[in-house]
């Protein structure tokens, strides 16, 4: 594959751009080697401007769970744009995105919308934080929870992926009141609640974790996780930025069937245009302004053109439930076929999975937490596979630490020719 156009605009980009990138994951500083900039997609595709066809595993970080512009995504937004950008009122689509939200999401009245998961994440906090009364917060090591300030403790994803997972700019202040627990310890957990006795305002965790690859949660983990938040009156946050309606319209709630005070939103429910929210039953909610004293804002919090993406991706997975079964037959498909080809070629590796969230770790031991995610990252060997990988058309995180985005749109001749790329590269680790 040639990468002389991308290399070209990275080049230009670099100079008016830190690091030529607005998010730092674009970037292939860890695998090494220049981003590749796209010049459309469309389902399963990536076209860069090289003329390159790569089969896409990242959609967009997770939204485009229907592949690359999704017709009545793309017709919705096209529709509204016609109509005026933002009004800066209320308009009668945010209440229908609402609406439906909360129908498919279980133990949720209200929801607010934002417009990133980042914000999501942090006005949940505050939310936690005013209707408890308490100031501390519990997170887990290697979750993300986007980039405020609080949550860039050993945080996960691009922050552990270039070496700063405690953020300089977080001031001394804000740190002391994150409390760092291990993922998948309740012992843990209580140790740091029994020495910090009634000071807790939240635990904040994500609940299947895709930000150090993909971590399962062990069987009674999140149960533990709600019994101890209702033992010491603590507010369970999920931050569903990902997993939310992907490993189920319900997100984790759903599918694991344990309760969060506070949900949290980013990624498929704006169809791939800028969109958070955060959710809760009334009682929490009603503490936000303009009802309540926790004050909470955006000039284009509930766009219409960022509501009509949302609503249009949102129904299609709210009339087409098969869509969550579909998209877990083919990241099992996935499975099952890098597993036996990396065996085949005796690679040491891991593969962790839930529903359509799936990450390959180049080691034996199980990827349980951050501490085990670190041990299997084996950076040589995946950057080997990751650079393998694109030479042969796929297209996966540059980074040990993500999960595979994987997206509907993607045929199981798609999956044959990744499975098979797999096997090729497997022969060169
Ligand atoms: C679990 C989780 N929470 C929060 C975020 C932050 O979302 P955003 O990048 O939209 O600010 C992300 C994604 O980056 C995420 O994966
Ligand atoms: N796991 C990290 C993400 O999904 C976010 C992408 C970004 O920060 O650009």
């Amino acid at each position: 594959m040639i990468y002389k156009r991308s290399s070209e605009l990275f080049a230009s980009a670099q100079k008016v751009i830190p690091g030529g990138v607005n998010s730092p994951v674009r970037a292939f500083k860890a695998v090494g080697g220049d981003p590749i900039f796209i010049k459309r997609a469309e389902g399963a595709y990536l076209y860069d401007e090289d003329g390159n066809k790569l089969i896409d595993y990242i959609n967009s970080w997770g939204p485009l769970i229907l592949g690359h512009a999704h017709k009545p995504v793309i017709d919705a937004v096209i529709d509204i744009a016609k109509k005026g950008t933002s009004f800066g009122t209320p308009t009668e689509i945010e209440t229908k995105i609402a609406e439906l939200a909360v129908k498919m999401v279980p133990n949720i009245d209200k929801i607010r919308m934002v417009n990133s998961g980042t914000e999501a994440t942090m006005s949940a906090v505050r939310l936690a934080r005013g209707f408890t009364g308490k100031e501390k917060i519990i997170k887990f090591a290697g979750c993300y929870h986007g980039h405020s300030d609080s949550f860039l403790i050993q945080a996960g994803s691009g922050a552990v992926t270039f070496g700063t997972p405690n953020s300089p700019g977080v001031t001394q202040g804000t740190a002391k009141d994150t409390l760092l627990a291990k993922y998948n310890d309740l012992q843990n957990v209580k140790s740091l609640i029994e020495a910090n006795k009634d000071e807790i305002a939240c635990i904040i965790i994500e609940p299947v974790p895709g930000n150090m690859g993909c971590i399962p949660p062990n069987k009674g983990f999140l149960e533990g996780l709600r019994e101890l938040c209702d033992q010491y009156d603590i507010l369970l946050v999920f931050d569903e930025v990902m997993s939310g309606f992907r490993l189920a319209a319900g997100g984790v709630q759903e599918r694991m069937g344990v309760n969060a005070d506070i949900a949290c939103f980013g990624k498929v429910i704006g169809g791939g245009l800028p969109v958070g929210a955060f959710a809760a039953r009334n009682e929490i909610m009603d503490y936000l302004a303009p009802v309540g004293p926790v004050y909470q804002a955006g000039t284009l919090s509930g766009n219409p053109l960022a509501m009509a993406a949302g609503l249009a991706m949102l129904t299609e997975l709210d009339g087409k439930r098969e869509i969550f079964e579909s998209i877990d037959k083919k990241t099992a498909y996935l499975h099952e076929g890098m597993e036996k080809v990396l065996t085949q070629n005796n690679i040491d590796f891991t593969i962790n999975r839930i529903g359509s969230m799936i990450s390959v770790h180049f080691g034996k031991e199980p990827v349980t937490d951050f501490a085990s995610a670190a041990t299997s990252a084996n950076l040589g060997t995946f950057n080997k596979f990751f650079h393998g990988m694109l030479e042969n058309g796929i297209y996966i995180a540059p980074s040990a630490y993500e999960t595979w985005f994987i997206s509907d749109a993607l045929s199981y001749d798609d999956l044959d020719t990744t499975i098979e790329a797999v096997n090729k590269v497997a022969k060169t680790l």
